[in-house]
Parts: structure tokens; C-alpha cells; sequence
């Protein structure tokens, strides 16, 4: 296998590969552009005008889909799989990877779409170098732009693996990609409708890629893996790596649940109260009139919404922060 594809490896014991281009015999060429940061050109005469933008790691701690990059990485820098697309691979922040921790100062996943300006600290500068390396890898004109920003939860989920597809304004949500995820094993979206500050929301909304965040199952450390299924995502993703994925023309969404953001809970002070058990998984149903949290100035979120469920509740987020986002059931 060429060195390249230990990709993972090198950046988890913090160092550079001395050849940074490599050729497969097949032609594929593997670039390190960067810490964590992957380009594999397919062979010319390969090329089916795919720009893929495959991350994880953005929490250093969501190893499985780490795990699941470092496979399909190795594969094609052994030969085993043959690119046909343009693929860029992303570990978010290796610094926290190498700590096993969500992040070290800050949440780069709240830093995008610029944000990343407003602070400082490394994970402001990797917010900004991520944006960098994204946006030349999505500069070529005439190709499908595409972008899986692969995460684990904190807690488990009543519906194991599920997206977050970003919101744009004029922009209307893709039948097709909603069909390619189902296949993929993705059993509920989570449609947004507002701009977002996480990656996945700045490659749709700032670099016209289609990009969703896929949360795969519960968050555990390195090899302890084996109740994350990622078989069907897995399957996925090298039919796309292989220019192999095909959608149809007139695409039916059959059994796949949606949702859309009824409210997005901000913690804005140290006083902020959540009246949930941390054992209480992600898209657990909340009845009308349940007083979900309270904050300073005597501010209380009363669940008003018929079929409101909760997701990522976390009391522990910083002020102005999101600590959980209420959803409601909904259709395209
Ligand atoms: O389990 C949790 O509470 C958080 C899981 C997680 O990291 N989710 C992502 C979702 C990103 C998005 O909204 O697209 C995050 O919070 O960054
Ligand atoms: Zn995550």
C-alpha cells in the first residue's frame, strides 16, 4: 500500500509524509494537502466528474466514521478500489482525535461560514484552513459537488442513524440525494431552515455543494467500534468513490421519516436548566405543555409543538451555544 493512505495513522501520531504525491499503478494519484487532509485525483481516463468531499473527525472523539474513512482510504491506496471520482478526505481536528476529546478549546463545528473570524485558538485556525482546503477543492467548474460530514452522537438515539441537511435561501432540498441517503441506511432527516455555522452548512450554503451531516450511532473510542453498522454507508460510499452510484430520474423517498427544526434551545447563561435525564436519547417524543428548560431572567422553554422530539440535548455547551434542538415531524 502506498504510505498515503495511512493518512489516519500519520496525522494521529502528529507527523508528515516525506513523499507528499503518490500514483497508484492504476494511475490514481494521493496528495497530502495538509494535516488530516487527503486529495486522490482519479486517473483521467477514470474521471466521472464526481468532486467528493468525504470528513469526520471534526469531534475528535466520533471514531467510527474515522475508522470508516481510514478503510476506504486504505483500499484505494492498495488498488482494491478504483476512483473514479475526485475525492477530498478530511480528519476535522486532529488535535482532539489525538486526545480522544469532542474538542480541545472551542467546538469547530460552530465556527464555519466565518464564525471562525470572530474567535481565536487552533480550532479557529483549523475552522479557517478547513474552509480553505474545501472551498479549492469545490473550484472546479462542471462537477457534481457532494459532501458527507460524518459524526457519532453523545448519547444513543431512538433512530440510530439519521442527517442534518443544511438550509439555503432560494435552495431547494434534492429528492435524489434524500433517496441515495436512504439507501445508504439513513432512516430520518432533519431538514434545516435557517443558515447554519457547521461544516457540512458552509459547503452547502457558501460553496453549492449538496453536503449533509450524518450522525451514525453513538460516539466510542478507537476499536470499539462493533455496534456501529455502517455496512450500508459503507457500501455507499465506494459505489460513489467508484462513480458506481446511480439514483433514479424520478426518485421515490418510501418510509424515510423527516423532520424540520420547530426551535433550536440557546443556553445563554451559567443558570441554564435542563429538565431532561442523561440517559434521555435522541429523538425521545415530548409532550405538549412539558417545561423542557429555564434560563436566566426567568426565561422557560414550554414544548408547544404536537410531536415535538428532542435532539443533541446537552446542558453543557458554552453560553450562546445550541444545547439541544426541538423537531417536529414534516414533509419536502
Ligand atoms: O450528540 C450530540 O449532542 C452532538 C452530536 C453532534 O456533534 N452533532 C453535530 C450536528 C451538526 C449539524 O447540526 O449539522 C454537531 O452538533 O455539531
Ligand atoms: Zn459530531
Amino acid at each position: 500500500m502506498l504510505a498515503l493512505g495511512k493518512l489516519l495513522e500519520l496525522t494521529l501520531a502528529g507527523r508528515e509524509p516525506t513523499e507528499k504525491i503518490q500514483l497508484t499503478t492504476a494511475g490514481t494519484r494521493l496528495h497530502w494537502l495538509a494535516e488530516g487532509a487527503l486529495e486522490v485525483m482519479p486517473a483521467a481516463a477514470e474521471d466521472c466528474k464526481l468532486d467528493l468531499l468525504l470528513s469526520a473527525g471534526i469531534h475528535g472523539n466520533e471514531t467510527a466514521p474515522i475508522e470508516l474513512l481510514d478503510r476506504l482510504l486504505q483500499a484505494i491506496a492498495s488498488g482494491a478500489l478504483l476512483p473514479r471520482a475526485r475525492i477530498l478526505f478530511l480528519l476535522g481536528n486532529p488535535a482532539a482525535m489525538r486526545r480522544g476529546v469532542r474538542y480541545v478549546d472551542q467546538d469547530i463545528n460552530r465556527l464555519f461560514s466565518g464564525r471562525h473570524e470572530q474567535s481565536s485558538g487552533s480550532e479557529a485556525l483549523r475552522a479557517n484552513e478547513l474552509e480553505i482546503l474545501a472551498s479549492s477543492f469545490f473550484s472546479k467548474p462542471d462537477r457534481q459537488r457532494l459532501h458527507y460530514d460524518l459524526h457519532t452522537a453523545i448519547r444513543g438515539s431512538k433512530i440510530e442513524q439519521f442527517a442534518l441537511y443544511p438550509f439555503s435561501p432560494g435552495r431547494e432540498h434534492s429528492l435524489q440525494e434524500l433517496v441515495r441517503l436512504q439507501a445508504a441506511g439513513i432512516e430520518a432527516v432533519l431538514l434545516q431552515n435557517k443558515p447554519g455555522i457547521t461544516f457540512s452548512s458552509f459547503t452547502y450554503a457558501h460553496l453549492g455543494a449538496e453536503a449533509f451531516t450524518l450522525e451514525l450511532g453513538k460516539a466510542r473510542p478507537f476499536g470499539e467500534n462493533q455496534e456501529v453498522n455502517l455496512d450500508r454507508l459503507e457500501a455507499c460510499l465506494r459505489d460513489l468513490v467508484e462513480g458506481l452510484s446511480k439514483v433514479a430520474d424520478e426518485p421515490v423517498l418510501d418510509g424515510m421519516q423527516l423532520f424540520s427544526v420547530a426551535r433550536e434551545i440557546i443556553k445563554h447563561s451559567a443558570e441554564f436548566k435542563l429538565h431532561l435525564p442523561d440517559s434521555v436519547e435522541n429523538f425521545s417524543e415530548l409532550a405538549e405543555g412539558y417545561l423542557l428548560a429555564e434560563d436566566v431572567a426567568g426565561t422557560r422553554w414550554i414544548v408547544e409543538e404536537q410531536g415535538a422530539r428532542i435532539i443533541f440535548p446537552n446542558p453543557k455547551v458554552k453560553n450562546g451555544l445550541r444545547a439541544g434542538i426541538l423537531v417536529v415531524p414534516a414533509t419536502l
